[in-house]
């Protein structure tokens, strides 16, 4: 394990806001276990394992009944413990995988076989070496065949070098935890304008509005993350999704409780409407167009 990993919360409490019927948590991972899916050698970090078992009981804790697992960068691009956990999900889950260059048709296939439905570019220093655009590029074209989106992880600072990228790629692309906007600036700041004005340059642009414990620097219960999550969840609503984030990898401040993260919902989301486009219609459409959502 990674010096000073700090593993997920042990006993997360229960959330007092109840989740609308069918609440999708859009974005967590599974990790390992590491004897049965061993970590990438290229990986930036080792963490504590993290079962799909573990992962489903916190999603039932929750009151939440699906989950998008995003395949983490510790695991590179081999997708055995995302698939292993999709395959035990009961078709409660989806997932979205990493792969490179050279993965075959017959392997994409098999991914959309178990429920994958979009691949992860990372553009996060700290967590992949670079990968050229071109291989982002052709990889794109090739998923969006089998109607997958894509979803992005990067920095603010990143953006304004990443929007003529981004503009071109084909299809939905999400950007995972705001495009981790520096929350000190505020919700006037340029960096926050500027991705505002990404999305509405660009309808095929949606935002998961998760992570809270990784963008604050007040701490729980997070109030200075809340306006910029309101923001986008006000402005965009049919274009974004919320995810725990579990099991939280590489936190150094403090390990949030996952009960304190959905009650965060309420304060991004305020009306029945919001938390129901945000929780449950979105993410239907994106993972399971095929379910007709009551
Ligand atoms: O900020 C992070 O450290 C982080 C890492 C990973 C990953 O390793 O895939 O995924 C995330 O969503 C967030």
């Amino acid at each position: 394990m990674t010096k000073d990993y700090m593993p997920f919360h042990a006993s997360p409490r229960k959330p007092r806001f109840s989740a609308p019927a069918g609440a999708v948590d859009a974005h967590c991972h599974v990790f390992g276990p590491a004897a049965q899916f061993p970590f990438a050698p290229e990986r930036k970090y080792t963490p504590v394992d993290a079962s799909k078992e573990k992962l489903f009981a916190l999603r039932d804790h929750l009151g939440l009944l699906r989950n998008v697992i995003v395949q983490a960068t510790c695991h590179g691009a081999d997708n055995a413990a995302l698939v292993d956990a999709l395959d035990a999900a009961d078709g409660l889950a989806r997932g979205v995988a990493v792969v490179n260059a050279d993965v075959t048709d017959a392997e994409l296939r098999a991914l959309d076989a178990a429920g994958v439905r979009g691949v992860r570019f990372n553009f996060v220093k700290r967590l992949v070496d670079d990968t050229p655009r071109d291989v982002f590029k052709a990889i794109a074209a090739r998923v969006n065949a089998l109607g997958w989106h894509i979803v992005v992880y990067f920095e603010a600072p990143d953006l304004p070098d990443l929007i003529p990228f981004l503009s071109e790629l084909p299809g939905v692309i999400v950007v995972d935890h705001m495009g981790r906007p520096d929350v000190t600036a505020g919700v006037q700041s340029e960096g926050f304008k500027l991705f505002q004005s990404f999305m509405a340059d660009n309808p095929n642009i949606w935002v998961k509005v998760s992570c809270p414990e990784r963008l604050t620097v007040a701490g729980p219960p997070y109030d200075d993350v809340v306006p910029f999550a309101r923001t986008l969840v006000e402005r965009f609503p049919d274009r974004v999704l919320w995810g725990t984030d579990w099991p939280h990898p590489n936190m150094k401040s403090h390990m949030p409780d996952d009960g304190e993260l959905v009650d965060t919902i309420p304060r991004v989301a305020p009306t029945e409407a919001l938390q129901r486009a945000l929780l449950v219609d979105n993410p239907m459409r994106l993972y399971w167009p095929e379910e007709p959502v009551k």
